[in-house]
């Protein structure tokens, strides 16, 4: 029999297509993860994100592709013989069990030695701080509680990767941002490759060593963070990471004598020659300026490349941070800026930005 390898890669997905019916959900889809790698599948509901993760679980049969895990061709592979561990939003622990039980559950099916069950158990409860609940019902446990169990279930599992469906979206938001760390310390202490799915662009943000941002089954961008943030491939991706959203001004690219410049509406914005010089810059015709808001600066003196005058018509506080909406080029524009030097509804402002700190994209939307 022949084995297939990919080389290098703790999970390897080959062009992985799935149809339910007609509907075909994902197309083709590549994807490596490197040894260790937390990787955080990212996108809006409905992309497909469940479903390219439980394929590499098993819980789906696919239309076509292969799934590698460890190297090892794992396609028609029960999800028991794959080496993973998976922990879902609904924690689904047993209720008639404790969780000392819900924990020994596998290793007990699988017939481990009492005593190597017994280590598992304490190395696990220590890991995860819950040695003073196992002997409670699940019941009896609060939400953050039951996760940390269902972790604890993938953990003693001793298994090579880690697959996590959205485990933290089930809980309010000062426990989900306490378990996403200890998620992360986690990671840290174990060093295993974990595959996390969710639709919070901050856990995708903190977590992972590289995300990929999915639309429509199809992986959109798969790099680190901050280059995703910096560098986003399309205006799905900019427009989808980044609170408050990118602002993006429509307008068309324009030669100027030797120089490219940004049009919109009474406003000129210098393009850098230099910002395209891994490829050849762009032709003129419609396009789009993306520029985040915390990239802009607001009443803050000369010396930008490029700067206009505005009126502002909103002013929202976030606390630390103060959100200032006004319009350029006669176009929605916003600006984030420290609230203690934040205007006022009415002001007469001057905004100011580096235009290679913004991306530029064509009429379909690719980043040029
Ligand atoms: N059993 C099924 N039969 C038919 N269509 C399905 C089935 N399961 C999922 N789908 C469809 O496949 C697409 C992808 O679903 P999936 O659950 O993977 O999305 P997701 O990105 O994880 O979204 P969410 O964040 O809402 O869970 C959706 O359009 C969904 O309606």
């Amino acid at each position: 029999m022949r084995v297939e390898r990919a080389i290098n890669a703790s999970v390897s997905v080959r062009d992985l297509s799935l149809n339910f019916g007609a509907v075909q959900v994902l197309q083709a889809l590549n994807l490596d993860i490197a040894e260790g790698e937390f990787v955080v599948l990212l996108g809006p509901s409905g992309c497909g994100k469940s479903t390219l993760l439980n394929c590499i679980a098993g819980l789906l049969d696919i239309t076509d592709g292969r799934i590698f895990i460890k190297g090892r061709n794992v396609t028609w592979e029960e999800p028991k013989d794959r080496g993973i561990g998976m922990v879902f939003q609904s924690y689904a622990l047993y209720p008639q069990m404790s969780v000392e039980k819900n924990l020994s559950f596998g290793l007990r099916v699988a017939r481990l030695p009492k005593d190597e069950i017994a280590q598992r158990i304490a190395r696990a409860a220590e890991i995860l701080q819950i040695e003073q609940l196992l002997q409670r019902k699940p019941a009896a446990l609060s939400g953050g509680q039951r996760q940390r169990v269902a972790i604890g279930r993938a953990l003693v599992r001793d298994v090579d990767v880690f697959l996590f469906d959205e485990p933290l979206s089930n809980l309010d938001a000062k426990l989900r941002s306490e378990l996403r760390v200890e998620i992360k310390l986690l990671h840290r202490r174990l060093q295993n490759t974990m595959i996390y799915v969710t639709h919070d662009q901050i856990e995708a943000m903190t977590l992972a060593d590289r995300i990929a941002v999915m639309r429509g089954g199809v992986i959109q961008q798969f790099d680190a963070p901050q280059a995703i943030y910096n560098r986003p491939v399309n205006r799905f991706v900019a427009g989808f990471l980044g609170s408050p959203a990118m602002n993006f001004l429509e307008g068309q690219v324009e030669k100027d004598g030797p120089y490219l410049r940004f049009a919109a509406d009474g406003l000129s914005v210098p393009l850098s020659t230099y910002a395209f010089a891994d490829g050849a810059p762009p032709a003129p015709g419609a396009a789009a300026l993306g520029i985040r808001p915390e990239h802009v600066s607001l009443n803050s003196g000369d010396g930008w490349p490029f700067s206009a005058q505005a009126v502002v018509e909103v002013v929202e506080p976030m606390g630390s941070d103060t959100l200032v909406w006004l319009k350029l080029a006669g176009q929605k524009f916003s600006v984030r800026m420290s609230s203690e030097r934040a205007p006022q509804a009415g002001d007469q402002v001057t905004i100011g930005f580096d235009p290679m700190r913004a991306s530029l994209f064509d009429a379909a939307g690719d980043r040029l």
